[in-house]
């Protein structure tokens, strides 16, 4: 029998609905426990541990380096053969982003939640746990960083985002889709995945704002962020990695004064490059000192610089950084 932890943080996976007032709130893991007998037949044995009940707006930087903290502490344990990690499925790509940059070791590292509460028509909670259990204990989930389990997909974590606000499909990787496929039998891996770079699991560094350019948009966030005396700084940039000429002054003392800048495109798909020549465009931005983040979107962007700094602030190491653990 292989051995697998799953580890719960709360979300609507451990949530229920007022039959009253229809609201969802939060509710516990042990209802959850009602499925863990279905894994039997999968040769699978489960040990469960309740670490918190948080939903997962409530998730902070700390608390994802506290979970990669007590994955380490299971997976310590010789007898474990994989970690399962229920969340909530708002902040859930920011967390496995996070482990996965930070986690050493090949073991299985899984996560997954729900969007429906454990008594609503429909629950996808009990499904999606099984199948992640059943993953974590596939032999080839090993060396594959953290993945995340969802409506039978397996997605990788770099790649992985939240793109629907209700539906149980809501976990989609835009530009690769998923790295495999939960059939009634059989798990399928299709796609191969290398890890590259883990950083140091330390408390991510605190501080680092992400700024969302949209038409016309000046620089009074980019302002405040200075005057936060931010760490770093992270923007959502139009197309290739353009902005609107009135971000400009900000941005440009926000790099001069030696924040580290990651930009970052609002599209779902393609890179940020430095090829537009006018003004606000990627090729002043890049002669600037900003970095230039291949293919993640803004909130993980924020989350590996996070990490990062604990490694440099040098920009052009930074820049490294980024490139040479492409996602797009
Ligand atoms: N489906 C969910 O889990 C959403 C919930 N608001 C959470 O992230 O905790």
């Amino acid at each position: 029998m292989r051995q697998i932890t799953i580890i719960t943080t709360g979300g609507t996976i451990a949530m229920a609905e007022d039959e009253q007032t229809g609201d969802v709130k939060p509710l516990g893991s042990e209802g959850l426990k009602r499925v863990l007998p279905l894994l039997s037949r999968y040769g699978v044995q489960v040990n469960m541990d309740h670490f918190c009940n948080l939903p997962s707006p409530h998730i902070t930087p700390q608390w994802m380096h506290r979970i990669g903290q007590r994955v380490i502490h299971h997976l310590s344990n010789p007898d474990v053969d994989g970690v399962v990690i229920t969340h909530g499925t708002d902040t859930l790509e920011e967390t496995a982003y996070y482990l996965d940059l930070t986690l050493p070791g090949d073991l299985p590292v899984i996560m997954t939640g729900a969007m429906r509460s454990q008594n609503e028509l429909g629950a996808d909670g009990p499904l999606n746990l099984v199948n992640a259990v059943r993953v974590a204990s596939h032999p080839r989930a090993c060396g594959k960083g953290t993945l995340v389990v969802f409506n039978d997909e397996i997605h990788a974590a770099r790649w992985v985002t939240k793109t629907h606000t209700s539906n149980v499909a809501t976990f989609q990787s835009p530009s690769q889709g998923p790295v495999g496929t939960i059939t009634k039998k059989d798990i399928l891996f299709h796609q191969t995945l290398d890890r590259r770079r883990v950083y140091p699991l330390l408390p991510p560094v605190e501080g680092v704002y992400l700024v969302k350019a949209a038409a016309g948009t000046d620089d009074l966030l980019i302002q405040a962020v200075l005057q936060a005396k931010a760490r770093g700084l992270v923007v959502e940039a139009l197309g290739q990695g353009n902005l609107p000429p009135a971000m400009l002054p900000g941005l440009k003392k926000a790099v001069e004064s030696g924040i580290p800048t990651v930009l970052v495109s609002r599209c779902h798909h393609g890179f940020v490059e430095d090829t537009y020549g006018y003004d606000g465009g990627g090729k002043q931005l890049k002669e600037w000192g900003i970095i230039f983040a291949n293919g993640l979107n803004g909130q993980k962007a924020r989350i590996q610089l996070m990490a990062a700094l604990h490694v440099s602030r040098d920009p052009a190491r930074l820049q490294t950084f980024f490139k040479e653990y492409p996602h797009g």
